[in-house]
C-alpha cells in the first residue's frame, strides 16, 4: 500500500516508521522542511506541498493526518479537497474533537476516519493503541496501514460511526487525568508522610506484581529515577487541559458523574497558580514521561 502522511512531528514521524518498516510506500508533507528532508532520509518519498503529496499519490489516495487538533486539520483538508473523490481514505490521528471529527466527515468527499492514537512517542518501539470511527469499508481497506501503526492486529478496533474513535479517545484522556492525580497524591502523601521512603523503589516494588501496576506507574518510577526524590526542579503547573474539559463537558451533557476526573482537570487549572503542590508537579513530569510534553522548571 502507499500512504501520505501530512505533519511529521512527534506522533506523525512514527506513523512514517512503522509504514516504511511493514514494507510499505509512504509519501510525506510537513510545514517544516527539516522534518520532511529527515523522513526522506528514513526512506520516505517528499513532498513540496499538500498538493504535490496527492498528485504522487495518484487515484485511490489512503492518507494520514498527524497535525495538531483544530484549525491545521481543517487547514489540510481545505488544502486536500480539489484533490479528493469517494474512492479516497483520510484519516485523522490526532487529538480532534469528536464533532469535529463528525463535521468533517459530512463535509469532506473521502471517506473519514477518526482515529483516537494512544501511546505517545513510547509507541515508536511498541506501537499504538488505534481507536477508529468512520465507514466500515474505509477502516477494512486501511487495516494493513493499522496494523503497522498498533501494537499489532489487537491494538487497533472500529468503535463505531464517525466520531466515535475521537470520541473514545478524549474519554481515554478524561481516565488518564484521573490516574495521573491519584498516583500524584498517593505520592504526595509518602513523600510527605511518616517515612523517609525512597519512592523510585516504591514505585519499581508497586510495578511489579501490585493491583496498583501500570504504564503510568512505570513512567512515575522513570521521573523519580530522572528527576531525584523530591522532583528536582519541576514546577507545580501542569499544562493541558483541552481533552479533559471535552470529556467533562460531555459528562455534564450526559448527566453522567464523573467527579474524580472533573477533580483532577480542576487541578490542573488551580495548578496554574503556583503554590508547590508535589502531585501537580508529578503530573507534569508524567505529561513528558507519555507524551514528551514540555515540563515547566521551576526558576
Ligand atoms: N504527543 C502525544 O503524546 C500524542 C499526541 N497526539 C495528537 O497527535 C497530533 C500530533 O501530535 P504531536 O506529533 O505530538 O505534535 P507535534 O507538534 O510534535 O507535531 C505536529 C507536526 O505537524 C506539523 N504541522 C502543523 N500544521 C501543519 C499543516 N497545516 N500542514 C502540515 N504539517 C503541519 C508541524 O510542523 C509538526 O511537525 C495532535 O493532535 C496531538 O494531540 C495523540 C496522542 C498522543
Ligand atoms: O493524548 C495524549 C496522551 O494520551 C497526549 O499526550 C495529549 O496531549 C494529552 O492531553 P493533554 O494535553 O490535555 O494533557
Amino acid at each position: 500500500m502507499e500512504l501520505g502522511v501530512i505533519g511529521l512531528g512527534r506522533m506523525g514521524r512514527i506513523v512514517v516508521d512503522r509504514v516504511l518498516e511493514a514494507g510499505h510506500e509512504v509519501v510525506v508533507f510537513d510545514i517544516d522542511e527539516e522534518s520532511v528532508a529527515d523522513a526522506a532520509d528514513a526512506g520516505a518519498r517528499p513532498a513540496s506541498s499538500i498538493a504535490d503529496l496527492a498528485g504522487k499519490l495518484g487515484s485511490e489516495k489512503r492518507i494520514w493526518l498527524m497535525v495538531p487538533a483544530g484549525d491545521p486539520v481543517d487547514a489540510a483538508l481545505d488544502e486536500l479537497a480539489p484533490t479528493l473523490d469517494s474512492d479516497d481514505v483520510v484519516v485523522d490521528g490526532g487529538n480532534s474533537y469528536f464533532e469535529d471529527s463528525v463535521r468533517r466527515a459530512e463535509s469532506t468527499d473521502a471517506a473519514y476516519l477518526d482515529c483516537g492514537t494512544s501511546g505517545g512517542p513510547a509507541g515508536a518501539e511498541l506501537g499504538f493503541s488505534l481507536m477508529v470511527g468512520g465507514p466500515e469499508w474505509a477502516y477494512d481497506e486501511l487495516v494493513p496501514v493499522f496494523d503497522a501503526v498498533a501494537t499489532g492486529p489487537d491494538g487497533h478496533d472500529r468503535m463505531g460511526p464517525a466520531g466515535s474513535g475521537h470520541y473514545v479517545k478524549m474519554i481515554h484522556n478524561g481516565v488518564e487525568y484521573a490516574l495521573m492525580q491519584t498516583y500524584g497524591e498517593g505520592f504526595e502523601l509518602l513523600a510527605n508522610g511518616r517515612y523517609d521512603l525512597d519512592l523510585e523503589s516504591v514505585a519499581n516494588t508497586w510495578n511489579n506484581g501490585a493491583v496498583i501496576r501500570s504504564w503510568l506507574l512505570e513512567l512515575c518510577e522513570e521521573a523519580f529515577r530522572e528527576e531525584g526524590n523530591d522532583l528536582g526542579d519541576v514546577a507545580d503547573r501542569v499544562e493541558g487541559g483541552s481533552t479533559g474539559t471535552w470529556t467533562v463537558q460531555e459528562a455534564l451533557e450526559q448527566e453522567v458523574p464523573v467527579p474524580l476526573i472533573y477533580q483532577s482537570l480542576a487541578e490542573r487549572f488551580g495548578s496554574r497558580a503556583d503554590d508547590g503542590r508535589f502531585a501537580r508537579r508529578l503530573a507534569s513530569r508524567l505529561r513528558y514521561g507519555f507524551g514528551r510534553h514540555e515540563v515547566p522548571r521551576r526558576e
